[in-house]
């Protein structure tokens, strides 16, 4: 493989990265080409707003191809065009053979939830202790246990009694916390989410796992469950307050992640009316509230 590395001004990146297209690289990425300098600017938006600029103001793009003339022929290709003012060409350079697979995969480590319940990649053997584990992959949905959010709930169904318990996990995304809540004893699970990637997946690690669930769109989710877990955030669990708890049984527990230490008040304000929620757990700057809903209480 080789590399094609350009310095782009902000306006230029799109007609660039199109052009590489139509040029057939064989991939494109865009990175901060003031990375790690005084300069680095930061570019995502608060939970649930959209970034503040789609592109750096210098970016470097780079591009693969499958040989050194083809990344030479793009770089003169490009160098002609008119919209090619205030770019630059960094470099073509040969990019050293690896392991990928093994690169992306030293990556992903067993993950201690607590030290009898674990996730573990399949390319890893489960460690001696273990006696619940979650055999689980990276894949497109979000849920490998790396994050706060997901090892906070994960910690919360593995000491809570889920025997017999009717669990949804809503926004389920790989399927983690319906796969764990099944683990230790739930019974009907039912597990949704709005992206139909993250349906697939959760029905596929669930199997992988001898776990038997119900996944589906968010309208699957069908009246009141002992246990509801949302790891979402912040903004769609307030938009989500009275759908969520409306699902809550009299006498059953919410447990809601995805939120920062700050939007605690804002969040425990909403659900206010259905649910008394307090922090269960805090980690690296996330919590997770937890409330029961008392029963007569309203739920729409
Ligand atoms: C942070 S991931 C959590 C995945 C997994 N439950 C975990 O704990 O690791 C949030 C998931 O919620 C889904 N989601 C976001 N908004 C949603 C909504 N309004 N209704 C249902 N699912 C939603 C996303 O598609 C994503 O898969």
């Amino acid at each position: 493989m080789f590399e094609l590395r350009l310095i782009c001004p902000e306006e230029r990146v799109e007609a660039i990265c199109d052009a590489l297209d139509a040029l057939d690289a064989l991939s494109i990425s865009v990175e901060d080409a003031d990375a790690d300098t005084d300069a680095e600017q930061a570019l995502f938006g608060e939970p649930g707003m959209p970034p503040p600029a789609s592109s750096w103001e210098r970016s470097c793009v780079v591009a693969l191809f499958g040989s050194e003339g083809a990344a030479q022929e793009a770089a003169t290709l490009l160098v002609a065009q008119d919209f090619f003012e205030g770019c630059l060409i960094e470099s073509v350079s040969a990019v050293p053979d690896e392991d990928w697979v093994r690169l992306t995969q030293s990556q992903f480590a067993p993950v201690e939830i607590t030290p009898e319940f674990w996730i573990v990649p399949t390319w890893h053997e489960p460690p001696a202790g273990a006696q619940r584990v979650i055999r689980l992959d990276p894949g497109l949905a979000f849920g490998t246990g790396t994050h706060p959010t997901t090892r906070m709930c994960l910690r919360w169904v593995a000491r809570h009694s889920m025997a017999g318990e009717r669990v949804l996990d809503y926004g389920c995304g790989s399927g983690i916390l319906a796969i764990g809540a099944a683990l230790h004893g739930a019974d009907k699970i039912d597990a949704v989410d709005i992206d139909e990637a993250a349906v697939t997946s959760t029905a596929l690690n669930a199997e992988a796992n001898g776990v038997t669930l119900a996944a589906g769109l968010p309208d699957k989710a069908q009246g009141e469950y002992g246990v509801v877990l949302a790891n979402i955030l912040a903004t769609p669990l307030k938009v989500l307050a009275p759908l969520l708890c409306s699902h809550v049984a009299d006498g059953g527990s919410l447990v809601l992640a995805g939120v920062l230490e700050r939007q605690t008040a804002e969040l425990q304000a909403t659900y206010e009316p259905f649910i008394d929620l307090q922090v269960a757990d805090t980690q690296e700057g996330w919590v997770l509230l937890v409330g029961k809903k008392k029963s007569g209480a309203s739920s729409r």
